[in-house]
Order: C-alpha cells, then structure tokens, then sequence
C-alpha cells in the first residue's frame, strides 16, 4: 500500500475556469499536506500538462466556458492506455455526477465543498491510484524477470525466439538473410572448479557484456544456458557476411579477464546457421546453429563453423532450398 508520504507527495493538478475557485482548492489541498499542487484555468492545456507530468490526481471543473471537463476526460483517455483516469470531478450540478463518472471520473466532489469530504475522497482517489502505479510496475518488473538472464541480464531463450521470429518476418520482407551464431565457452567449467562458482559467474557477466560490446545495437544477444550464448544478426547478403563478426567475437572472448586480482582466460567455438539456406523456422534454425558449433568444438574449439560447411563435410544435401 502507498505510504502517507507518498500520499502527500502526489502531483495533483486542480482545473478550473474560476480564479477564486482554483486558489481555494489549492489552499485546501495545502492545508491537507500536500505538496505538489498545480493549477490551470486553461482546460485546452490539461492534456499537454498530463503528458508532460503525468499527475496522480486531476481535480476537474465540468462546467467551463469553451473546452469543458468532459472534452478533457475525452483528450485524457487518449493518454491514459490503462483506462485509468485520475479524474476527481468537481460539480454543482448534481445532475452531472452520474455523466461525469459515465464519463470516465472515478469520483466526484459537490459544490459548496465539505471539506472532509473533500479531502477524504482526494486520499481515496490517490491511494487506488499509487495502487495502481505500483502494480503496474510490478507487472513490468515480473514481465522483464521472465524474458531475461538474471545474471547477465541479457534476453533468454524465451525472448531470443520471438525476436528471431521477428528477424526472420523482416529478412522474408526484405528478400535478405539472417544469421543465428550459437557460442558455448570452452573451458569454462575449469574456471569454476578452480577458482569457484562466483568467479565463473562474474566471467559470465565480463562476456555477455563483451559479446553485447562488440554487436550491433540491432542484434539481440541472449544468454541460453549455463555457458551458452546466441546472438541473432539480421540484414545480411550472404554467409560471408558472418565472417568478421564471428571473428570479432573470438578475439572479445579471449581477452583476459580480470576476476578478485587474477587474470582468467577462456575462449569460445561458435556455430554459424543462416536463414533461409539452412532452415526456415526459428527453433531448426537455432539447432543447425547447434549442431555447426558441436562440429566446432570437435574440431578443436577457439574457432567458428557454419552449418553449410558442416554439410560440405558430412556430404549432406542441402538442408532447405533458398527461397
Ligand atoms: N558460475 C556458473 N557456472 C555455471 C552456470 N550455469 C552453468 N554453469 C557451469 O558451466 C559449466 C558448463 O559446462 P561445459 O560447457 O561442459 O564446460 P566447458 O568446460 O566449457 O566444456 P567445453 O564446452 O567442452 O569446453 C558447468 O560446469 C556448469 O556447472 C552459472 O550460472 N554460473
């Protein structure tokens, strides 16, 4: 729950065309405690004020010559895509509190104010909306635990197929190729054995932000499993085109890496899959990835091999015509 603080801390605009009503309801708000009251006579500007500071609480005036509270609930709707309104409409009319809670008002407040009332409803009102807020937070921060590497911070499997399943649209649309590089460190479970679990994992953070380092900001790197990285290149004219890339890769990971005074070394094979020459889909696309880093790793590690020169080598034919 909101805190009393955060409460009295809430950005609260208060609306109305009556110079006398604004700076009573001002008054009342400080008096209350409150400490970040605006206001405007200017209905037409409310909804550039919202955007700008996104208030916690909106005290509307209905009744306004020209723009009047229910054109600005109409504009604020446009902004708040939650559906919430932080309206608290201020009405003589009785006739207009059902309008205006049809209106997308969540309370109202009559005309001579009471003042308990008053500041009891503005306490409610901003209680369900902190609420809100917090929860909506905690529904971004759960949706972003469950899309990345909590180590490394970087997307996992879960993500990484859906944005190579964008990639894959794009290069379809765009009559171009796409790349999946799979990595799996060698050595690194000496790392571990020899230096302990917390420096294996401190190296595992050095090289995702390596592997992110030396990626273009349109790449997606994502962290797959224990040592296991897979970076999603798209835009590509050939196999060719993953050539530098890959090598760049090699030379990042193999740099020393500083972890409590000692300097560590690792490298990383790497397996090379094109879309559309060696599958069409993502998952076949990420295992014939796989499978041309196993024949990396057969071949010595510290090195790169594509799934077409796997095929070359294990006389197979082609694994999916190009498009
Ligand atoms: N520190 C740390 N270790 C992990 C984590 N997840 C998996 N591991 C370890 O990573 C190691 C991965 O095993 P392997 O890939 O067989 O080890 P490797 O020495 O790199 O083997 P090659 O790939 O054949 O060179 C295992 O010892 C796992 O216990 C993690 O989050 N942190």
């Amino acid at each position: 729950m909101p805190s009393r603080e955060d409460i009295l801390n809430a950005r609260i605009l208060v609306v109305d065309d009556n110079a006398d009503n604004l700076e009573l309801m001002c008054e009342i708000l400080h008096d209350g405690g409150y400490r970040d009251v605006s206001a405007t006579s200017q209905a037409e500007q409310v909804c550039a004020m919202h955007r700008q500071h996104s208030y916690d609480l909106i005290l509307l005036d209905l009744q306004m010559p020209g723009f009047n509270g229910f054109q600005v609930m109409q504009g604020l709707k446009e902004i708040e895509q939650g559906g919430y309104l932080p309206v608290l409409a201020l009405t003589a009319q009785p006739s207009f509190k059902i309008a205006a809670l049809e209106a997308g008002a969540r309370d109202f407040i009559s005309k001579p104010f009471d003042l308990m009332e008053v500041y009891k409803r503005i306490h409610n009102m901003l209680e369900v909306r902190l609420l809100y807020r917090e929860l909506a937070q905690y529904s971004r921060q759960q949706q972003a635990l469950a899309l990345h590497d909590p180590l490394t911070g970087l997307p996992n499997r879960r993500l990484l197929e859906d944005r190579i399943g964008h990639v894959l649209q794009h290069a379809t649309r765009q009559q171009n190729k796409a790349a999946v590089m799979y990595l799996d460190l060698d050595g690194f479970k000496a790392i571990n054995d020899t230096h302990g679990h917390a420096a294996g994992d401190a190296v595992l953070k050095q090289v995702a932000q390596r592997l992110t380092g030396c990626s273009r900001k349109e790449d997606t790197v994502a962290r797959v499993g224990g040592d296991e990285f897979v970076i999603v290149m798209g835009s590509l004219n050939q196999l060719d085109d993953t050539c530098e890339p890959a090598a760049k890769l090699i030379e990042a990971v193999a740099r020393p890496y500083l972890v409590d005074g000692l300097e560590l070394t690792l490298s990383t094979s790497i397996g090379v899959a094109l879309f559309p020459d060696d599958a069409t889909e993502v998952n076949p696309l990420i295992a014939a990835a796989d499978g041309a880093l196993y024949a990396a790793k057969r071949s010595g590690k510290n090195c790169c091999c594509t799934a077409q020169a796997l095929r070359a080598i294990e006389g197979q034919p082609e694994a999916v015509s190009p498009a």
